[in-house]
């Protein structure tokens, strides 16, 4: 159903589309997409084998990337809805975010081939710093959280 909307990612602007883990002009990147739904945000995710860390598992970087472009993604988003931006009603996002901090917590090992949830939630808005927390899990199990603080950028 939230294929229907959007992704944030969708809604950069081409020149800032290259993303190796979002940009959908990058075709040799992750293309990771990032829905809004309701409150919180969600993307998926499924791993091939040149992700391997010792075969079965997902190497951590990987993890980290998804992370990294989910907690941008959710951020811009959810200061959009701060600031009551529409997002079904814009063409290009008008707030961009890029990450100063991410804390990853590498709680299980994370299955190889397996589609994997990434959710985010707002912890907090505090002028230009947007903190969201967030899970990766497959099958229902959660295998890491992250915690990103993005930051909005100037014009
Ligand atoms: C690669 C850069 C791209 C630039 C242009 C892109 C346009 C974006 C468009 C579409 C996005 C599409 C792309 C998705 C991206 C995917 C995610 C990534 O991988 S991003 C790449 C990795 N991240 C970086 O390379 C950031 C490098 N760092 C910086 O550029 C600066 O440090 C920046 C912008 C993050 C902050 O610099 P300040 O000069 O604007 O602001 P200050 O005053 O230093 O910080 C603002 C507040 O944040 C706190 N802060 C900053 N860094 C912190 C940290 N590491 N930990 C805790 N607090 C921190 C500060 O203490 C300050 O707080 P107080 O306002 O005083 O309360």
């Amino acid at each position: 159903m939230h294929h229907k909307r959007k992704a944030i990612q969708d809604l950069y602007p081409d020149e800032l589309a290259h993303c190796y883990g979002c940009g959908k002009n990058n075709p040799d990147g992750h293309q990771l997409k990032t829905y809004l739904m309701g409150d919180e945000t969600i993307a998926h995710f499924t791993p091939d084998e040149k992700f391997t860390a010792i075969p079965g598992s997902v190497y951590g970087g990987l993890v980290a990337s998804l992370l990294d472009c989910h907690g941008t993604g959710s951020a811009a988003a959810f200061a959009c809805l701060a600031e009551n931006i529409d997002l079904e009603n814009v063409a290009i996002i008008p707030i961009r975010c890029v990450t100063a901090s991410l804390k990853v917590d590498f709680k299980v090992p994370t299955p190889m081939g397996k589609k994997l949830e990434l959710k985010g939630k707002l912890r907090s808005i505090e002028g230009r710093k947007i903190l969201v927390d967030m899970t990766l899990s497959a099958e229902g199990i959660v295998c890491a959280t992250g915690e990103i603080l993005a930051i909005k950028l100037k014009d």
